[in-house]
C-alpha cells in the first residue's frame, strides 16, 4: 500500500475550487464571484470575491440590481473579486501571476489584472460574455498579451463537511 493517490486534485481543480470557495464568502445574493492569485510556480499569491469596501456594513448598504435610484443599487458600492485580491496582496509584484476566478473578469478588473501584471486568466462562467464590459475586457486583454482560457470542468464533486 505504498503507492501513491491517483485522485488527488489536478492544480486547476485546486485553485478554481479555492476560487469557488472564495466566491460562497459574497452577500451578493445574485452573483457570488471568487478568485485565487497564484505564482508562476503554484504558491497562492492572495484571494478575493466581491463585497463591500472596509468599514461598509453588508447590512446597511443595497444588494439590489436594479433600482430608479442607481444609489440604491450594489454596483456604485461593491468591490469586484480580482480588484479585491489584487489590493488584499501584501507582498509586492504580482507580475507574471495567474488568476483562477470563478466569472470572467469585467472591464475595470481587466484594467486592474493588466496593471498589476498578471499575465494569464483562468476562468469559469462567462455568462456575461455578449456584454460590452467583456467585450472591452478580452480586447484590452488581447492587447497587452494577457492570456485568458475556461477552466476546463472535470465534473468531480468536493465534499467537505464543515
Ligand atoms: O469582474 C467582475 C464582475 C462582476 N463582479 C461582481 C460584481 C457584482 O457583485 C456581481 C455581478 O452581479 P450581477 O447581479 O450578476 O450583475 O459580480 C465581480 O466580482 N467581478
Ligand atoms: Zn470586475
Amino acid at each position: 500500500m505504498n503507492a501513491k493517490r491517483k485522485d488527488y486534485l489536478s492544480w486547476d481543480e485546486y485553485f478554481m475550487g479555492i476560487a469557488m470557495l472564495s466566491g460562497m464568502r459574497s452577500k451578493d445574493p445574485n452573483t457570488q464571484v471568487g478568485c485565487c492569485i497564484v505564482s508562476q510556480d503554484n504558491k497562492i499569491l492572495s484571494m478575493g470575491y466581491n463585497g463591500l469596501p472596509n468599514g461598509c456594513s453588508d447590512d446597511e448598504y443595497p444588494w439590489a440590481r436594479e433600482g430608479d435610484d442607481p444609489l440604491e443599487t450594489k454596483y456604485v458600492y461593491a468591490v469586484h473579486s480580482e480588484l479585491n485580491a489584487i489590493l488584499n496582496y501584501g507582498g509586492g509584484s504580482l507580475k507574471g501571476a495567474k488568476i483562477y476566478v470563478s466569472l470572467f473578469p469585467c472591464n475595470e478588473c481587466a484594467k486592474a489584472i493588466i496593471q498589476a501584471g498578471i499575465k494569464e486568466v483562468i476562468y469559469d462562467c462567462d455568462k456575461y460574455e455578449d456584454t460590452a464590459s467583456v467585450i472591452a475586457s478580452k480586447r484590452m486583454m488581447d492587447s497587452a498579451g494577457v492570456r485568458y482560457y475556461q477552466y476546463h470542468r472535470t465534473g468531480r464533486e468536493v465534499k467537505i463537511k464543515l
